[in-house]
């Protein structure tokens, strides 16, 4: 059903992902809800998009982001996808989520519009298709909080309530949300064309892939050499910044990687407090795979998972393959590597390298690690120059190893004023910190209260600020609550 006359919403679709061959999805069509409710809307994004803000809170405008409208030029769709998780090998695809078109923006860029919770799909294999309110918003809320602290990533348009109930461990109010993506290729789409594919189709998605993120690259001799090595410079830049604002996404499957380099798939992620390695948000890692510190290591396993696809594209000579995907690979950790510290530096006011920084990183890091400081407070403390909170602050170790940085900060020609600037920059003064969200959640689905989720945004929207009304959201979770806890589902 198409209802452009009533409502221009602005949707300018140009679909090319149905150009690949017809392995690579299905036509769907999301399962209409029986009273779509809009929840919040980003309007900043819906105008970036050049769409109708109040086309779209309207009531037709809330049923069009349910999904119980095709808005003109949308050709929904559910992506094919396979996927290690956790290690495992296995076929997954669009359980939930469905693809409705390439909008172009008045900017001429092409990104993904997509429903995640949208209703079953060829590839739901058990799942009901559908989301739950709570997991929606806590997508939308960190999704927006890591674009504003500058870390690629898939973005929200929306969250609609369906008005009807998902059963999880409970009934749960149901939610779509509407994600914006540069696109949704995923290193998973890969192995399902690796998998089961024939050479003609692997070789499609490499070149679209090229085409839509790598056209700088698509007249290269060896075009897929440099696809591959185009992917692992982007996650030696998106895994760097993770680490340096203390992200945990908590199930990086290779199904949950992007061949654009966003982050994508809020599940069970969290911004870390106490800073230590060994933190895992989610309560099915029981073994740490995704623990914090790990994030790098599984970063590489995943784009080695992503070469094996490439391989008979990369070379005729197998070995002479193999080879030069283990040389494009075993750069990735000294990229990432140089993009932290370059990185850390910058949140330590420096401009300039010496030989030395890394030990002085180091020896902060274990310091914070051994009292338990808190990783976010601990560098906006040294920032505004506040080193009464922590018990950290006051001990003689921490005082050596200050007179050395101050030392360090002494030896470049960047005067004070500019190196505060950088940490300024460099170290935000809000994250959603978990508990925040949950509380916001909280208010949100069990008492109708979006005011604690908007002052949160609002906050969150702008992190470098160090404005002092920030003041209240950098406390931390009270020790009852334990590390991490989340009672909304998924
Ligand atoms: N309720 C559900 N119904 C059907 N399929 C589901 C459901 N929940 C998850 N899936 C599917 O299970 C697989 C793994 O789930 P995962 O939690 O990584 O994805 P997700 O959170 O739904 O989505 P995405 O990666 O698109 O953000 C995916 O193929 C997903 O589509
Ligand atoms: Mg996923």
């Amino acid at each position: 059903m198409t209802n452009k006359k009533e409502l221009n919403t602005g949707w300018n679709f140009d679909n090319s992902y149905t150009n690949l061959p017809n392995s690579f999805f299905t036509s769907v069509k999301p399962n209409p809800v029986s009273s779509p409710k809009l929840i919040i809307l980003n309007a900043p994004l819906a105008a970036e998009l050049g769409l109708n803000i109040q086309a779209l809170q309207s009531e037709d405008g809330a049923a069009s982001l349910a999904g119980n409208q095709i808005p003109e030029g949308a050709f929904p769709l559910a992506q094919a996808y396979a996927g290690h998780q956790f290690g495992h090998f296995t076929m997954l695809g669009d359980g939930r989520a469905m693809l409705l078109g390439e909008q172009i923006t008045p900017e001429g860029k092409r990104v993904d519009i997509q429903f995640k919770g949208s209703g079953r799909t060829p590839y739901s294999r058990g799942g009901d298709g559908r989301a739950a309110l709570g997991p929606m918003l806590r997508e939308y809320i960190i999704s927006e909080a890591m674009h504003a602290l500058g870390i690629p990533t898939t973005r929200s348009l929306a969250v609609v309530s369906t008005g009807e109930q998902v059963i999880r461990e409970a009934a749960l109010p149901g939610a779509i949300l509407t994600r914006v993506a540069a696109s949704h290729l995923r290193f998973g789409t890969f192995q399902y064309a690796a998998k089961w594919g024939t050479a003609e189709e692997i070789r499609s998605l490499a070149d679209y892939a090229l085409k839509r993120h790598y056209p700088d690259v698509e007249e290269d001799e060896n075009r897929y050499l440099s696809l591959l090595k185009e992917v692992i410079k982007r996650h030696a830049m998106l895994i760097a910044k993770w680490q340096l604002a203390g992200f945990i996404h908590g199930v990086m499957n290779t199904d949950n990687m992007t061949i654009s380099g966003e982050t994508i798939d809020y599940g069970p992620c969290a911004f870390m407090d106490t800073y230590d390695p060994e933190t895992v948000f989610s309560s099915i890692d029981v073994q740490g795979r995704y623990a914090y510190g790990n994030q790098p290591y599984i970063a590489g396993w995943n784009l080695a998972r992503f070469a094996e696809t490439l391989l008979p594209m990369l070379h005729d000579d197998e070995e002479k393959a193999i080879q030069l995907a283990q040389e494009a690979i075993s750069e990735f950790i000294e990229l990432y590597r140089r993009n932290w510290l370059s990185g850390m530096r910058a949140k330590l006011g420096l401009f300039n390298e010496e030989q030395q920084d890394e030990s002085l990183l180091e020896n902060l890091l274990s310091m914070m690690k051994e009292y338990r400081a808190d990783y976010t407070n601990t560098f906006r403390a040294l920032t505004i120059d506040n080193l009464e909170d922590h018990a950290l602050f006051k001990t003689e170790e921490f005082a050596q190893w200050h007179e050395l940085w101050q030392a360090r900060l002494g030896r470049q020609d960047e005067d004070e004023s500019s190196s505060k600037q950088l940490m300024k920059s460099s170290n935000p003064a809000v994250i959603p910190r978990n508990h925040r969200v949950e509380e916001a959640l909280e208010a949100a689905v069990k008492q109708d209260d979006y005011s604690v989720m908007e002052r949160l945004l609002g906050v969150l929207s702008n992190p470098y600020a160090h404005s002092p009304e920030q003041e209240e959201f950098c406390t931390l979770p009270p020790d009852s609550l334990g590390p991490f806890r989340t009672f909304c589902g998924t």
